[in-house]
């Protein structure tokens, strides 16, 4: 019988400390980002001498604190304007699936009319780009006083900066605008268009990946908020003077050094942590201990497997069906006998076929993504080299066959590959 809710001792005191989504638990301090978060203190402080805000283009790698550093400090120029009367709105827009500067612009007329009216304002649609930044301007005209734009995730607009170009040189009366652009691509900064550059990348915030130490405190943190029993001795916030009847010693400094070793990622780092704890607080043992966060990085590498295969084509998907086949039945990943497995699976479904070469294709792209394995070797004296492919190390061949069989498109090939 599965366990009840309730009754569990817990090695929790506020569970929710260890989400790394931005959206669930802020962070009050960033003590690694102190150099980041002045210069972003600078851009924003014309807003306390009653001038316009500067544009900023914040770049770093994912999982640095971009976000939670610019929220931060948006609350901060918030909690100043409400205590000194000054109108201010900062409108957070996440572009993440916008692919367009169109989307973009949706989204703020949406988020500024909602400043007005409230929640539940829909996104306009049918209109032409230029009608919808006109709408823009009305809003910010009607708002008036300061109006703070962070676009987050800018890079999703691809090569259409059309919003950032319009937002960069709009002068609306009587408002004050200021930009702020979040990005991880370094690609989209150096792609932008000339004028949008030297207005966004004037200030250009740049937050380099966390080493293990940095990770370490953060972990620190985050431990002390959220579970019972943790603590800092002497005042000093760090990793050093950390205390805790429910971490073992070694528990952080893994978490942290595996995050490091990757990207130096606060995110992973964080989502490792609390994954560790979470297995540990379900074995009800009050303990949390290294074997969880190797545990933790295991299940959360085969959760994003799983992703990335679900996401595959369905062409991709039939190739790496045929490598699974070829290694349940302990026979050779060799290109032409794959392309002759994946002809009879086709057979089963209706989906057009590929020929061999663009089949080879699919299996080179699998690869790319680090689910294959390929072997490049010769086939013996004078038979030119063959390709071999098979299941990349820490692929396993049942999960990929249990993510796929409720696949609509490769479902029944699965039930065949599993006979
Ligand atoms: N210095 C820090 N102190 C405490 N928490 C931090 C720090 N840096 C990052 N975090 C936490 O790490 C997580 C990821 O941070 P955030 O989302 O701000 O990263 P990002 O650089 O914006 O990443 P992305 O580019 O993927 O959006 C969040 O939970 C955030 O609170």
């Amino acid at each position: 019988m599965s366990q009840g809710f309730g009754n569990e001792d817990t090695i929790y005191q506020d569970v929710d400390v260890l989400e790394a989504d931005v959206g669930k638990y802020k962070p009050s301090e960033l003590p690694e980002r102190e150099d980041e978060l002045d210069k972003l203190h600078m851009a924003l402080r014309p807003v306390t001498m009653d001038g316009s805000p500067r544009d900023v283009l914040v770049y770093g790698p994912t999982g640095q604190g971009k976000t939670a550093g610019v929220q931060l400090k948006a609350d901060q120029l918030q909690e100043w304007a409400d205590e000194n009367d000054h109108q201010l709105e900062v409108v957070h827009i996440p572009c993440k699936g916008a692919d367009k500067s169109y989307h973009v612009l949706t989204r703020l007329v949406k988020e500024l009319r909602e400043i007005r009216k409230g929640q539940g304002v829909d996104e306009p649609s049918g209109y032409q780009r230029k009608q919808l930044f006109e709408m823009v301007l009305d809003e910010l005209e009607t708002i008036g006083g300061t109006v703070i734009i962070i676009l987050d995730e800018i890079d999703a607009i691809g090569e259409d900066d059309y919003v950032l170009y319009e937002l960069s040189r709009a002068n609306p009366d009587p408002v004050k605008i200021g930009l702020i652009g979040i990005t991880n691509d370094l690609q989209f900064r150096n792609n932008l268009d000339a004028d949008v550059r030297s207005s966004l990348g004037q200030r250009e915030i740049t937050f380099n990946p966390y080493n293990s130490n940095h990770l370490k405190n953060i972990l620190a943190r985050r431990a002390v908020q959220a579970l019972r029993d943790t603590y800092f001795e002497d005042g000093h916030e760090d990793f050093t003077h950390l205390q805790s009847d429910v971490l073992n010693g070694g528990t952080i400094p893994l978490a942290a050094s595996m995050a490091a070793q990757e990207t130096g990622d606060a995110r992973q780092a964080i989502e490792l942590l609390s994954y560790a704890c979470d297995l540990a607080d379900d074995e009800g043992i009050g303990t949390v201990a290294e074997r969880h966060v190797r545990a933790a990085k295991e299940e959360i590498e085969k959760e994003a497997l799983i992703d990335t295969i679900g996401a595959e084509t369905t062409q991709r998907k039939i190739a790496l069906l045929t490598v699974v086949s070829a290694e349940l039945n302990d026979s050779i990943g060799e290109t032409t006998n794959l392309h002759r497995l994946y002809l009879d699976l086709c057979g089963y479904i209706d989906t057009n076929t590929l020929k061999q070469h663009t089949f080879r294709e699919k299996l080179n792209d699998l690869a790319h993504s680090n689910i294959l394995a390929k072997d490049r070797h010769g086939r013996g004296r004078g038979q030119g080299m063959s390709n071999t492919y098979s299941l990349a190390g820490d692929v396993d061949p049942q999960s990929i066959l249990d993510t796929l069989e409720d696949d609509s498109r490769v479902g029944d090939i699965v039930d065949i590959v599993r006979s």
